[in-house]
């Protein structure tokens, strides 16, 4: 049995079974979700996207050597969170996305860390949040300085990270384990944390008032004290996508390219 963050892990060994882990991914139209999901899970840079398409992506990945069954939900809200009981119930992790050239990405990024930060308090489930600037490659137009990013973060304990979608690899790899890395140890403190649908829509009380101070209309938030739990469903207007892990596509590309489709890869 193999130890991982002190403790032994049941089921670590070569034989176990993956841990599974659902990260999904925010942030305004634009920031580059898209961009960095196809980064992570084919090492190249997309430069056309569907907007509008939601894609759930399905990637096995090695993480300090321990097999883990990443799901990465590529969101697709509009300028603010939308529908946002998809994704809250859904993930183990978020990875919250600004531009670095674009103010707006972030304030919109502050919305999604404040729907997040309301959505902890209201489950009394904690899921780890990951700030990230994107576009660093863009750095001469910068609209939000490192500091403020940085200052962000802190205000909510979450990570924080710049990077490029067009750059380093590894950088954006480094980024998606992390989250991995905080899930797992959230998965760890409370085993029983399992994605749930929850399925009674119910407005809390007072998200009227936060909604609209922050923008994040049509978010509703279900708390576990409703009373119909149901297994995550398949994600409404998504396609779940199996991709090889990275050492695979390095080596198998074609594949991997006819399944993402909607994505013209470079
Ligand atoms: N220069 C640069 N452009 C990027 C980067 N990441 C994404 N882009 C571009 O920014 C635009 C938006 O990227 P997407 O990945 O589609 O952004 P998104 O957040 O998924 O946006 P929606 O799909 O509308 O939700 C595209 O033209 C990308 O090519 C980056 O790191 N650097």
């Amino acid at each position: 049995m193999s130890s991982v963050f002190g403790k032994p892990r049941a089921g670590s060994g070569p034989q176990s079974t993956p841990l599974e882990v659902n990260l999904a991914i925010l942030g305004r139209r634009g920031a580059g979700k898209s961009a960095l999901t196809v980064k992570f899970l084919t090492k190249r840079f997309i430069s056309e996207y569907d907007p509008n398409l939601e894609d759930t992506y399905s990637s096995e990945e090695t993480v300090d050597h321990q097999p883990v069954h990443l799901r990465v939900m590529d969101t697709a809200d509009l300028d603010t969170p939308r529908n946002c009981e998809r994704y809250l119930n859904w993930a183990h992790a978020f990875l919250v996305v600004y531009s670095v050239d674009s103010r707006q990405s972030f304030d919109s990024s502050s919305s999604y860390l404040e729907l997040l930060a309301l959505h902890a308090k209201e489950t009394q489930r904690s899921v780890p949040a990951l700030l990230l600037g994107n576009k660093l490659d863009m750095a001469q137009y910068r609209q939000v300085t490192k500091a403020e990013g940085v200052a962000l973060a802190g205000r909510f304990g979450c990570l924080f990270f710049e990077v490029s979608a067009c750059l380093d690899f590894e950088h954006v790899q480094h980024v998606f384990h992390e989250a991995v890395r905080e899930a797992r140890r959230e998965l760890e403190k409370s085993p029983l944390t399992r994605p749930l649908f929850i399925s009674e829509e119910r407005a809390l009380p007072h998200q009227a008032p936060l909604t609209a101070r922050h923008g994040l209309a049509s978010c509703t938030f279900n708390t576990l004290s409703t009373v119909s739990l149901k297994e995550m469903p398949t994600v409404a207007q998504a396609k779940l996508v199996t991709v090889k892990s990275s050492l695979a596509q390095s080596k198998r590309k074609a594949p991997t390219l006819t399944l993402l489709k909607g994505f013209k890869i470079f």
